[in-house]
């Protein structure tokens, strides 16, 4: 049966079949570089937040199903969030392209697409789709191919998160030229969530010059203060904010000020 990554990309395998099909009925629009995310982490003196819109995962199960993509998006915008991820994929997650869409029409954020891209056509899905970011994981791929869609999705106009857990896909993802790497502190084949992997890889992504954006198990001020002293320029959060019952003051009291914040 292999791992949950295993069973996702399976499934994305029979997607990009059907999205073949759909190709040519595509319609892409502008986007190059109009907002820029990356701009945003270069000027910026606060420590950047990506709000995601999640609305189920297989390790949480449902987390927030009712929730309308435009309303969420607006609150986001609302309390200060950098950047808004939309968790595309339906069969484990729930969402939807038609999410990212809504999102993309509601707030004039950067949008990143939260998907498992493995294949050209995909990218292009996202872009048709209103995605300014799309996420690459390096380990749901060989290091050639990632380097294929990496240039791919540039060429396109699109940025990308380079998604990484350990030291060796750091490595392949720092060969890409990817500005922004995206540490995800949860495992993808086990599910456990440890912080402590972003202060592992953090050295070695900011000795690259790269942007570091800490991705998951972030919940409160305490876990973003320890993200930021290892080097964070970002965080993406999905889960805590999907469940806050104030999501005003969780969203706002992580936006820290990374020249006041003490790093280790
Ligand atoms: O969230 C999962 O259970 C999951 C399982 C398998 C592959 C990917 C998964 N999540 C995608 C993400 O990277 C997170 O949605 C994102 O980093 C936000 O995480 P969190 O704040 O913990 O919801």
């Amino acid at each position: 049966m292999g791992t949950i990554l295993d069973q996702i990309l399976a499934e994305k395998r029979k997607e990009v079949i059907v999205l073949q099909k759909e190709k040519e009925y595509f319609q892409i629009g502008e986007t190059m570089y109009k907002r820029s995310f990356i701009n945003k982490l270069a000027s910026g003196s606060e420590l950047a937040v990506i709000a995601e819109f999640k609305r189920a995962s297989p390790s949480k199960g449902d987390i927030n199903t009712g929730q309308n993509p435009k309303d969420q998006a607006l609150f986001y915008k609302k309390y200060g969030a950098d950047a808004i991820s939309v968790l595309t994929d339906n069969r484990f997650f729930k969402g939807s392209f038609a999410d990212l869409s809504a999102v993309r029409e509601t707030v004039d954020l950067p949008i990143l697409c939260k998907d498992f891209i493995i294949d050209e056509v995909q990218v292009l899905k996202a872009k048709a789709s209103g995605a300014n970011l799309i996420l690459l994981i390096a380990a749901a791929m060989e290091a050639e191919r990632l380097q294929e869609l990496f240039d791919f999705a540039e060429s396109e106009g699109l940025e990308v998160l380079m998604e990484v857990h350990n030291e060796e896909e750091l490595e392949i993802a720092l060969r890409t030229g990817a500005q922004l790497i995206g540490v995800n502190n949860r495992n993808l084949k086990t599910f456990e969530v440890d912080l402590g992997v972003t202060e592992k890889l953090a050295p070695l992504i900011k000795n690259a010059g790269k942007f570091l954006i800490s991705e998951s198990g972030i919940k409160s001020e305490d876990d973003v203060r320890r993200v930021i002293a290892a080097g964070a320029n970002a965080i993406l959060v999905g889960e805590a904010f999907m469940k806050a019952d104030n999501l005003e003051g969780l969203l706002k009291a992580m936006k820290i000020p990374l020249q006041g914040a003490v790093r280790q």
